[in-house]
C-alpha cells in the first residue's frame, strides 16, 4: 500500500492500470501486473523493466509515458524503462554457464534458408538490445564464419582448454568451420563430426549472454534428436519455405521437438514472397495460404513470413548480414520483428528462473 499523499496513484495496483494501458503486440494484456516488471517504492521514482529483448517496446512505452504526462497524468513521477532479459527454465537441465536462454533454429531440410535466418535473427536480437552468441552447429554446411564475413577467425585459448568465442558483428560465435576448412567439414561423417561437435558445444567459453542462439544441422534425424535432447534448450524455431513438401516436413520438424519435450515457439516462413529489387513489387511466386493453414491446421503459431530478396542473399554472401548491413530495410525489420515474437513469446510461455541460482556449468 502507498501512503504518499502527492502520489497520483493510490496504490500499486492503480499505477499499473495507469500503466496497462499502454499496450503492444509483444505484450500481454495487463502486462504490468506481472511479478518483477513494475517497481514502485510510493516515491517519485518509478522503474519499469521489460524481461526480454525489447528494446523498441521501451522506447515506445518511454514516449507514451512523455506524452501522458504532457497531457498532465503522473507528472509527478519519474518513471525509467529499461531492459533486463530473464533466464528462462529449459526442459529440466541446468542451463549453459552465462547464458540466460539458448534458442534453436531448425529446419526438416537442407537449403531452406535456416542459416541465413539464424544469423539475421541473432542480429535482430541484438538490434533489440540483448547481447547474444551464435553456435553454428551445422557440421555438415557450417555457414555462420562465411555468413559473419569472420572466415580467417579462430576461437583463441587462453587457458589451452576452453574456446574464447569470435566476436563478429557483435556476436560471439563459435563454429567447427573456424576449426576446419569448409570443404572438410562437408565430408564428416559419425563420431568425428559428434567429436567436432561436442567439442564447440561444451568446450566454448560464453560470456554472459542473454541469448545463444544454435543454427542446427537441417534433418530430423538421430543426431538433431540428441542434440535437442542433450542441450538445454529453452525454445526451438522451425524454418520452412512455402512450397507444400517443406511445409509437410516442417511438422516433422515440430514433431520431432515435441518428443524430447522442447518448447516450439512457432513456424518461420521463408522466401515467403518475392520483393522486386528494381521496382519493390510484392510477388507470391509459391503461392499464399500454405503456412497460414498449416499453422491454423496444427496449432503452431507462424513467426514471420520472410521476403525473398537479392539483398538477403547479396548482403550474407558478403559477410555483411541485412540486420547489420541496412537494419531500417524492410527486409531487416522482417528480421527484426521475429526477433521480437520470438523473445517475447519464449518469455511469456517461460518459467522465470532466478538469476542467481540460473548459472552453473553444464
Ligand atoms: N529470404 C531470402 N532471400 C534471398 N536469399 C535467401 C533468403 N534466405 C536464404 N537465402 C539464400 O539461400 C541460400 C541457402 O540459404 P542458407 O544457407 O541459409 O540455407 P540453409 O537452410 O541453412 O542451408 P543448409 O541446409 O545447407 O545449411 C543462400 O544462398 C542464402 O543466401
Amino acid at each position: 500500500m502507498v501512503n504518499n499523499p502527492n502520489s497520483p496513484f493510490a496504490d500499486k495496483a492503480a499505477l499499473c492500470d495507469w500503466l496497462n494501458q499502454f499496450t503492444h503486440p509483444w505484450l500481454v494484456h495487463e502486462w504490468a501486473d506481472t511479478p518483477g516488471l513494475v517497481h514502485w517504492q510510493g516515491d517519485q521514482a518509478v522503474i519499469i523493466t521489460l524481461p526480454f529483448a525489447a528494446s523498441s517496446v521501451a522506447d515506445a512505452l518511454t514516449d507514451w509515458i512523455a506524452d501522458q504526462q504532457a497531457q498532465q497524468i503522473a507528472t509527478d513521477l519519474n518513471v525509467s524503462v529499461k531492459v533486463r532479459v530473464t533466464p528462462l527454465a529449459a526442459n529440466d537441465k541446468p542451463l549453459l554457464k552465462g547464458v540466460k536462454n539458448l534458442l534453436v533454429v531448425s529446419s526438416a531440410k537442407g537449403g531452406v534458408g535456416k542459416s541465413t535466418t539464424a544469423v539475421n535473427l541473432a542480429l535482430g536480437l541484438q538490434a533489440l538490445g540483448a547481447r547474444v552468441g551464435l553456435l553454428d552447429a551445422d557440421i555438415y554446411g557450417p555457414s555462420v564464419p562465411m555468413m559473419l564475413g569472420a572466415v580467417d577467425e579462430k576461437p583463441s585459448s587462453p587457458d589451452g582448454k576452453m574456446m574464447s568465442p569470435v566476436l563478429a558483428h557483435g556476436l560471439y560465435t563459435n563454429s567447427v568451420g573456424y576449426l576446419v576448412p569448409a570443404d572438410n567439414a562437408t565430408v564428416w561423417r559419425g563420431p568425428m563430426a559428434s567429436k567436432a561437435l561436442s567439442q564447440i558445444m561444451n568446450e566454448t567459453l560464453w560470456p554472459e549472454l542473454d541469448y545463444l542462439v544454435v543454427d542446427m544441422p537441417p534433418g530430423t534425424g538421430d543426431i538433431q534428436l540428441t542434440m535437442a535432447q542433450q542441450m538445454p534448450v529453452t525454445g526451438a524455431v522451425v524454418i520452412t519455405t512455402p512450397q507444400d513438401l517443406a511445409l509437410a516436413d516442417a511438422i516433422k520438424g515440430v514433431n520431432m521437438f515435441s518428443k524430447v519435450h522442447v518448447p516450439v515457439l512457432g513456424v518461420v516462413e521463408n522466401m515467403s514472397y518475392h520483393i522486386c529489387s528494381a521496382c519493390g513489387h510484392h510477388e507470391a511466386i509459391f503461392g499464399t495460404g500454405g503456412a497460414e493453414r498449416m499453422a491454423r491446421d496444427y496449432a503452431i503459431p507462424l513467426l514471420a513470413q520472410v521476403p525473398l530478396h537479392i539483398q538477403i542473399r547479396q548482403d550474407i554472401d558478403e559477410g555483411t548480414p541485412t540486420v547489420a548491413s541496412s537494419p531500417d530495410s524492410e527486409q531487416a525489420q522482417a528480421y527484426i520483428e521475429l526477433a521480437g515474437r520470438v523473445a517475447s513469446r519464449l518469455y511469456w510461455h517461460g518459467q522465470p528462473v532466478a538469476e542467481q541460482i540460473s548459472i552453473k556449468t553444464l
